[in-house]
């Protein structure tokens, strides 16, 4: 379509440009002096001899040339023996050049046309080649898996999200067995995190592990599309995957469809777009088998309307790789390249902070494209940092990457302290993953704390929480002093101050202030807070961090222990959490 439209271009400019020429010609021939004589004074010329040339055209004027050169113009008496006359006078007659004239009008009036018809030609041919794309569009051809042969091999690293998925493998596997039971099969499963981080890998690898169609499209696709067309096409999409029974219906760039609406961005057509997918989506049948995988960096800007029950529910983080899920994806890709013998993944995975899972793969294509140009048996060092360059050239100075070594620790001691902590005053609780690659929520690390399930929370439950909030900011203070605290720990201030300003406000937890609901008593919109309220956060808040400092400056070692596994390997789980501190509790015996 692209080069239709070059064509087409071309084609105009030609004419426009023949047009300008021809009508320029013709005007400067029609400028040239030409006297304009009566036919009885032609005839007099011509007696005197002093006509050279006349062109003979069947046209009402003729014209020619006189002995002096000057033109002349005439009208044309189109006798029989006109031309005899003229030759019995000795002037010479031409029949071409009046013919060229009208060979040129009339060639260049079919020049014309055959341009034209061309450009009507190609543009008709082109319209075509557009409608079929746009049927091509709405008829979103299933794309075989049987060619693409994805699974969960492919995907290194990223354990969680693929324990994740490998239940909706099942689901898409044995629906039966599921609607035996009555349960729901989720319809729909929001993959978010960074760029290149394998989420539409993912996506194929559910369809491929389960053997079903993959079909994919992208939410920007959508954008700038004709009035309709997105909802059809979203109609006509699962109409497609529900004639096929199971499959996988991949929307990747959801953001695109699916922005926050609030008046001012958003057109009506992507919200008929949206609302055509999330009605398809309650349309399926439970158990059609049909999962509806989106994925998105962005969690944060999607409409509520799509992560609603029944809709996106279930949602899977998709992070930076670590240092670990690094080496496997390096691994993953050096097995078809020829790697030279010095080359140490795991060290290379260790200088690979930060980077995605396509950078890495991108990092190893560009070594392999530097070691054929070079023409050298292996892939070695030498092209492995001049394409380490490369791929972490023109991207932006506060990329993650460069990250600098001190911020590295500090994360790595702040997320120590709320683990260790976690560890000591609230045994029961889940750490599930603590790490120091950044989450998309934009933290610099983040340590996953979940509390068990229970129906209350006790005041000893939440005084744990804050301290375990507080936890971070106190490692930061112990090791780097009181000058080197950071803004790292704003979150968790947020969320300390929260939980006892409800304690003191909401819960009658606080015997100073009583069991009043202050935000009755002063009335919701004034929002005012009572000094005396403020005075005794501010005590309670004081009083739990000592004690937080406290826990932790007696269990500094231990923290040490924590952070420096960290550093080396950027994420740890909570079994590796409790094996550090039961080795710790050995040797202080
Ligand atoms: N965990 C991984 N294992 C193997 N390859 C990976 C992994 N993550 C990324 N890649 C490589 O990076 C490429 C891009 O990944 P993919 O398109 O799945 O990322 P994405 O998360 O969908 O990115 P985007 O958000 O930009 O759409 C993949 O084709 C693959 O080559
Ligand atoms: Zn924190």
């Amino acid at each position: 379509m692209r080069l239709n439209k070059k064509i087409i271009i071309t084609v105009m400019i030609v004419l426009i440009i023949g047009l300008f020429s021809s009508v320029a010609y013709f005007t400067l021939y029609d400028k040239k002096e030409v006297a304009h004589l009566s036919y009885n004074e032609f005839v007099g010329k011509m007696n005197k001899g002093k006509i050279k040339t006349v062109y003979l055209v069947d046209a009402p004027k003729i014209q020619g040339i006189l002995k002096d050169s000057t033109s002349f113009e005439t009208d044309n008496p189109r006798t029989e023996n006109f031309k005899e006359m003229l030759l019995v006078n000795n002037v010479q007659v031409d029949e071409n050049k009046g013919n060229l004239m009208v060979t040129n009008i009339i060639s260049f009036v079919g020049f014309i046309i055959v341009l034209g018809a061309t450009g009507i030609f190609l543009s008709r041919q082109s319209s075509k080649q557009t409608s079929r794309e746009f049927s091509k569009m709405s008829n979103m051809e299933a794309i075989d898996q049987g060619d693409i042969k994805i699974n969960f091999a492919n995907v290194a690293g990223n354990e969680e999200a693929k324990i994740s998925i490998m239940d909706l493998v099942d689901f898409l596997k044995n629906p039966e067995k599921y609607a035996k039971y009555g349960a729901r099969i989720p319809r729909g499963v929001m993959l978010y995190g960074p760029p290149g981080t394998g989420k539409t890998l993912l996506a194929k690898a559910l369809a491929g592990e389960a053997n079903v169609p993959f079909f994919a499209v992208s939410g920007s696709d959508f954008v700038q599309i004709y009035a309709g067309l997105g909802a059809g096409r979203i109609r006509s999409l699962f109409k497609k995957a529900r004639e096929k029974g199971k499959s996988v219906i991949f929307i990747d760039e959801i953001d695109a469809l699916g922005k926050k609406r609030d008046g001012f961005n958003g057109s009506d057509e992507t919200d008929r777009t949206l609302n055509a997918l999330l009605t398809e989506m309650s349309g399926f049948n439970e158990n059609d088998g049909i999962i509806v995988v989106a994925a998105t960096n962005r969690l944060d800007t999607l409409d509520d309307a799509l992560l609603r029950p029944g809709r996106f529910d279930r949602q899977i983080e998709i992070g930076l790789p670590d240092v670990n899920a690094r080496q496997q994806i390096l691994k993953l890709y050096s097995k078809t390249k020829p790697l030279a013998k010095d080359i140490d993944l795991k060290k290379l995975a260790h200088e690979t902070v930060y980077f995605s899972g396509a950078k890495l793969e991108n990092l190893l294509n560009e070594s392999a494209i530097l070691a054929a140009k070079d023409n050298t048996e292996f892939i070695d060092l030498k092209h492995i940092d001049k394409a380490y360059y490369t791929v972490i050239a023109g991207e932006e100075k506060k990329d993650r990457s460069t990250i600098s070594q001190k911020d590295r620790e500090i994360t790595a001691y702040h997320e120590a302290g709320h683990a260790l902590v976690t560890k000591v005053i609230a045994p029961l609780n889940k750490v599930s993953k603590v790490t120091i690659i950044p989450s998309t929520k934009g933290a610099g690390g983040f340590s996953m704390n979940i509390p068990p399930d229970k129906m209350y929370r006790t005041k000893k439950d939440m005084i744990h929480s804050v301290k375990i909030a507080l936890a971070g900011r106190v490692a930061e203070e112990l090791i780097f002093g009181e000058e080197n605290i950071t803004t790292g720990a704003s979150n968790d201030i947020e969320k300390a101050t929260q939980t006892i300003v409800s304690m003191i406000k909401q819960f009658g937890m606080n015997k100073k202030i009583g069991m009043l609901n202050y935000d009755i008593l002063h009335g919701h919109s004034q929002g005012s807070v009572d000094d005396e309220i403020v005075n005794e956060c501010r005590r309670i808040m004081e009083e739990l961090y000592k004690e937080t400092k406290t826990i932790l400056a007696e269990n500094r070692e231990l923290l040490g222990c924590i952070a420096k596994q960290l550093l080396i390997r950027e994420s740890l789980n909570e079994e590796d959490i409790d094996k550090l501190i039961n080795k710790s509790i050995k040797e202080a015996l």
